[in-house]
């Protein structure tokens, strides 16, 4: 299934890139790419020069703006970028006047400043854009020069304790944004670790206790601001921050919170705002509802009871690791009713690792190696990647489902309901499942 369309209806991503048309008005595009026999222009998305020299094309072409990306650090993906700015321009509709001057915050602003420019050249919004890199405030006040938009973007060095209280001193901002760092610095490999944030990508995508800590902190920030800010929001990397953030906002007394799903490719991000004003109002943005509910029409449940030399807990422990290992892009789905229920979650595989099991091994220890060779070149990127967002954002998955892991009549059951994709795939992936349990 398409995930292309539960992009922002008004993002113009949803529409692949004419890529010959890029090679023929950007001729250095065709560095990194092929034509084939066919005369079909092939991207090589995995070179992360290649990449930079796309994103830069795509800001120039679609948006005029000149954008210097540094080496070594972040990439910005330009469909999530919009799918996030335009849920905000949602909430703003609902609420403003069009003729509004809006005035927003951007925490985090990076080396490409890439929000604060989007949003003054796209919108008009004045923007502050902070950080806590110099290199990056360096680029990214070059970045803003070179487009001359001085009148509309300010970029400010922050302390990294702070996330707005140094920029709303006696100021009153319509919004703030924040694509926070995901990781927390304990996920890193010790080999791979790399804390000073002068060295480059590490600090942009990691943080003490992980993105929950660095929002809970903005969180506490926004209850001493309250109203000095209308519409607070961020971007959240895992679906399991949602719920103690959105937690953490009821205890403060928020007013109104709202979530978002940023999809694009095979990349789901997810947003929160919050408000303290009683007259702002706040509007979810999901646009796979409306595909949870044609699922709950889907076809009957496959399933088979798992060998009776599982407990909950090592049944529990199996699957979690099965999924892991066939790599599947998994959904966790809370069971409200049926407390038997001891796991569930939607998956989909996106790649074939259910069969040629050896094969696929050795390919992954080749792909390992080389990843670790770019960590250590400092190349690293954990960004959504371009050519899932912009090349397979119109692949479907070889294979869907809901998983359920349910314990009836002391019997532990495996469920795999909703079946979408190639037949023959669902098939495998349920024996499987079956050699592994039964
Ligand atoms: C994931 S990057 C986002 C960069 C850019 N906004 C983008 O979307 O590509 C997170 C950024 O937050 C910055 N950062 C970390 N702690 C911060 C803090 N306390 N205040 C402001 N920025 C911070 C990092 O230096 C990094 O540039």
């Amino acid at each position: 299934m398409s995930t292309n369309r539960f992009m922002h209806p008004r993002n113009i991503y949803r529409t692949r890139p004419d890529f010959k048309q890029m090679a023929e008005e950007y001729p250095e595009f065709m560095k990194y790419a092929t034509t084939g026999l066919n005369g079909k222009i092939t991207f090589d998305f995995k070179n992360p020069d290649g990449l930079r020299l796309l994103t830069t094309i795509l800001l120039k072409k679609d948006f005029d703006l000149d954008v210097d990306l540094p080496v070594g650090k972040l990439v910005p993906t330009i469909p999530l970028r919009l799918n996030y700015l335009l849920w905000i321009e949602d909430l703003f509709n609902l609420n403003f006047d069009s003729s509004k001057k809006i005035k927003g915050i951007d925490i985090g602003t990076g080396a490409s400043c890439i929000y604060p420019l989007l949003a003054a050249k796209k919108f008009q919004w004045s923007m502050v854009g902070t950080d806590i890199n110099k290199e990056s405030i360096k680029n990214a006040n070059g970045n803003v020069k070179k487009n001359n938009l001085q009148h509309l973007i300010q970029v400010l060095e922050v302390s990294e304790w702070d996330r707005l209280l140094p920029v709303t001193e006696n100021e009153h901002y319509d919004f703030c944004m924040c694509n926070p760092p995901f990781h927390n610095y304990s996920e890193l490999n010790s080999s791979d670790e790399e804390t000073d944030c002068a060295k480059g990508v590490t600090c942009e995508l990691y943080t003490d206790g992980g993105e929950v800590d660095f929002v809970k902190k903005i969180i506490g920030e926004s209850q001493r601001l309250k109203n000095s800010i209308s519409v607070y929001t961020t971007m959240i990397g895992y679906k399991s921050s949602l719920g103690p953030l959105k937690n953490e906002l009821k205890t403060i007394g928020a007013c109104a919170v709202a979530e978002a799903g940023f999809f694009q490719g095979r990349t789901t991000r997810w947003g929160i705002a919050w408000t303290f004003e009683t007259d702002i109002k706040l509007k979810d943005f999901m646009p796979n509802k409306e595909i949870e509910t044609q699922k709950l029409k889907l076809k009957p449940p496959v399933c088979f009871a798992i060998s009776e030399s599982y407990d909950s807990t090592t049944a529990l422990a199996k699957l979690t690791e099965l999924l892991t290992y066939l790599k599947l892009s998994i959904s966790m789905l809370k069971s409200k009713t049926d407390e038997n229920v001891l796991y569930q979650a939607d998956v989909k595989a996106y790649e074939n690792t259910w069969t040629h099991q050896r094969r696929k091994r050795r390919k992954e220890q080749r792909i390992a190696d080389n990843k670790r060779q770019k960590m250590s070149d400092n190349l690293h990127n954990d960004e959504p990647d371009m050519e899932e967002q912009l090349i397979t954002a119109n692949a479907e998955p070889l294979f869907a489902a809901t998983i359920v892991l349910r314990k009836t009549n002391n019997t532990i059951w495996i469920d795999m309901l909703h079946l979408d994709g190639n037949r023959n795939n669902s098939y495998q992936v349920f024996q499987f499942f079956k050699n592994r349990f039964v």
